[in-house]
């Protein structure tokens, strides 16, 4: 067993890698911004399930994932992908990409393929092959929050540039262009609307406006509209926010650690032996009911205090030198986190940990859940 892995935990590698690429979409109507010849900056990221043995070392997997992803995605880039992809939206790249990682590429496991082709949207397949596609849209607007206990900062009118992302599930079943972008924006509009350049507690059904309201609220108004929709987003800060499902809600608090580290079990020739390091994105995912009073799961302040000491002895530090940690790379990182993790924060079921954008390793408590699609 990877030693990352408990008995009840399961670990995800993840890798990312971006190509530059011209495409037109000729199945778009006439007129469509996106059927004439455009291009995009895409990102494409795979999470897969990996086998013991499979990485050329045990800690080389991300590295391992990501070298194979770069090589997967080499023959698109700077090219048109037409001469690839006779419809090359993002889900037929998404495919595409998956069907040579299975492949050549003798990637198993794989949970997820993701095509992101600008900051707003992408599609991720699922385990399943099932396309899952995703919008990005902003508002600004002030909250408060008026059941927070006295002297917290929520309970003060303050604003944010609020971000809100809809997915919405999807199998085109061989067909070549999926809910339109486009349809998300439409059904979006009214609620830019509603929302941007207001104060949220003045609406009828956020007198409490915490990221979870705010992401059932939409899921209420939206789901009529939008049977497809799967998960609403609501990011309340850069590095904070909350998941609807129409179900349960979940929360993550996002940080960055500056560390070195060492990659103890690589050949004594790898510069993954030796010491480096990369400034971590550690996000932490809890999942709880809600407080019907607080309106929220778990307050984003009390993770942050409660998870302090952990993050204290990881941030600016040389992570080879903690007893306790088998190794440096992210797998091992991230379960270590869960585990000193959970024993402060009983509601923390998964921790994500990335070296670089989208490369890393997830750790969930538990059996694989569900993609959560942040
Ligand atoms: N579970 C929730 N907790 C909190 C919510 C919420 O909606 N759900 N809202 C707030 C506040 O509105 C606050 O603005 C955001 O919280 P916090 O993460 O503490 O603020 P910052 O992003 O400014 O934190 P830093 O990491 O210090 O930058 C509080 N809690």
């Amino acid at each position: 067993m990877n030693p990352a892995q408990t008995d009840r935990s399961t670990t995800l590698y993840s890798a990312s890698s971006g190509f530059e690429s011209a495409c037109r979409i000729p199945a778009l109507p006439a007129g469509h911004r996106s059927r004439g010849l455009h291009g995009h900056s895409y990102f494409a990221t795979v999470r897969a399930l990996l086998p013991a043995g499979w990485a050329p070392f045990p800690g080389g997997e991300v590295e391992e994932l990501r070298r194979r992803l770069e090589a997967c995605i080499a023959p698109l880039d700077y090219t048109l992908l037409n001469d690839t992809l006779e419809q090359p939206t993002d889900e037929n790249i998404a495919r595409w990409i998956r069907q040579r990682l299975e492949g050549e590429f003798g990637v198993p496991g794989i949970q997820q393929v993701g095509i992101q082709s600008t900051a707003q949207e992408g599609v991720d397949l699922d385990a399943a092959g099932l396309a899952h596609v995703w919008r990005r849209y902003r508002f600004q607007a002030a909250h408060q929050l008026p059941h927070v206990p006295p002297g917290h900062k929520c309970g003060r009118m303050h604003g944010h540039g609020f971000e809100v992302i809809i997915h919405a599930n999807q199998d085109l079943g061989g067909r070549d262009i999926s809910i339109d972008y486009d349809h998300l924006d439409e059904v979006w509009a009214p609620f830019h609307m509603l929302l941007n350049y207001q104060c949220l507690n003045r609406i009828e059904g956020l007198a409490n406006p915490t990221s979870e309201v705010i992401s059932s609220w939409l899921w209420a108004r939206l789901k009529p509209q939008l049977p497809e929709l799967s998960w609403i987003t609501v990011y309340e800060t850069g590095s904070c926010g909350a998941n609807y499902d129409g179900r349960h809600y979940r929360i993550w608090k996002e940080l960055t650690l500056d560390s070195a580290i060492q990659l103890k079990r690589a050949p004594a020739d790898s510069p993954l032996r030796g010491i480096h390091g990369h400034t971590y994105t550690l996000r932490l995912h809890l999942s709880a009911p809600l407080d019907e009073v607080q309106g929220w799961t778990v307050d984003f302040g009390d993770v942050k205090t409660l998870f302090d000491p952990i993050f204290k002895a990881i941030d600016h530090r040389p992570l080879y030198e903690i007893a306790d940690l088998p190794d440096g790379d992210t797998a091992s990182l991230a379960a270590w986190v869960l585990a000193k993790g959970r024993a402060v924060l009983p509601q923390l079921d998964r921790v994500d940990m990335y070296e670089t954008r989208g490369s890393g390793s997830i750790v969930s408590a538990g059996l694989n859940d569900q993609l959560i699609p942040v």
